[in-house]
């Protein structure tokens, strides 16, 4: 088995050929995945929706709809190439699986560092992780606000990873198709509320983006395990995309639901700042992601983010939420870890 810095990756525990899961990753009893299906006694099954963008005519209504009754869909018609999200899909693929061990363990993250950029697989610092996720992943920033030059780990930043691991162009060109996309879709979901497009976006600022790849290597026992502890996103807006395996749960009336993978669709998921923003009228969705026994899977997350040193509070009167230093609240995040929405509802007026 192959450690850095005392890490395992879970490939390399699947790559042993254990069948049986290490003690660390199993889950406690209450936090397993269940299959819903059994628990249902009718055959109908909620799915997010599907909202078509270029409906014009309706996509107000349906953006209000999806916001309010699940913090999270998928849209269609979004303007960004089919061909592009496949690209994307291919070239973090390769990372996972043409690489050796030894070529991945190169772009290896700080393991005491939160939220380093690299190649890991524990999502909190050590200390803070009780049961470990089954997954792997690749986590690099993509844009700042300001030239990387001044940045001490912009773009510049191991300037082989980008260019070696992940084909630069696709990789640029996801990065501004995701961050025009993102910007839209706050204008849109500003105007749902009815308020001005810019009524979000003026709150957060300008982005700081973020790609996280995640790969999740076939699991000896699923039942055990999650490949992402059930969490909110910290950010502003999250768009993933996923492969056909399928494995993305959100939780809806305290049921989990299957997300279905819709390769041209792009999954939006509401983050925690928005659900600051708009005062809790939409909340941040709650999600985590299942394994299964036989396909490794694959999603590539963009999480679109305020300045660390950018103070969030709600845009609507009476405010409902404390207002909350962005920097702050990834550190506490980080620190306490996500168990669900804890961090939010701890700033709950
Ligand atoms: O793999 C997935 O579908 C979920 C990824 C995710 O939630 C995240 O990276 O924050
Ligand atoms: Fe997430």
């Amino acid at each position: 088995m192959e450690v850095a810095g005392n890490q395992i990756r879970v490939q390399s525990i699947v790559q042993d050929g254990k069948v049986v899961v290490p003690p660390q990753y199993v889950q406690p009893p209450e936090t397993r995945p269940q299959r819903n299906v059994e628990k249902r006694n009718n055959n109908y099954i909620p799915t997010p929706p599907v909202i078509d963008l270029s409906n014009v005519n309706f996509v107000h209504e349906q953006l209000e709809r999806a916001c309010q009754e699940w913090g999270a869909f998928h849209v269609i018609n979004h303007g960004v190439p089919v061909e592009l999200l496949d690209e994307m899909r291919r070239v973090s693929r390769s990372f996972f699986e043409n690489c050796s061990m030894d070529q991945k363990l190169s772009y290896a993250c700080d393991p005491n560092s939160p939220a380093s950029e690299g190649y890991g697989s524990r999502m909190l610092v050590a200390s803070n992780d009780n049961v470990l996720d089954w997954r792997d992943y690749y986590d690099h920033t993509i844009l700042y606000p300001f030239p990387a030059e001044t940045h001490p780990s912009g773009p510049t930043f191991r300037p082989i990873t980008v260019k070696e691991l992940l084909d630069r162009k696709v990789v640029a060109e996801y990065s501004d198709r995701m961050n025009a996309l993102a910007e839209k879709l706050l204008g849109l979901i500003s105007e749902s509320l009815g308020r001005s497009s810019s009524c979000i976006k003026d709150v957060v600022g300008e982005f700081y983006q973020n790609i996280t790849v995640s790969y999740y290597p076939p699991c000896p026992q699923p039942e055990l395990t999650l490949g992402l502890q059930s969490h909110s996103d910290f950010g502003a807006i999250t768009l993933l995309i996923q492969d056909d395996v399928g494995g993305l749960e959100v939780s809806k009336d305290g049921e989990w639901i299957f997300v279905n993978p819709l390769c041209d669709a792009i999954f939006v998921i509401l983050a925690d700042q928005t659900e600051i923003i708009t005062n809790g009228q939409y909340k941040s969705a709650q999600h985590r992601a299942i394994t299964n026994a036989k396909h490794a899977r694959l999603s590539v997350a963009t999480f679109h983010d305020p300045a660390k040193t950018k103070t969030i509070s709600p845009a609507f009167d009476p405010p409902k939420y404390r207002p909350v230093m962005y920097g702050d609240y990834v550190s506490s995040w980080y620190t306490t870890g996500p168990e669900g929405k804890r961090n939010m509802d701890a700033l709950v007026l």
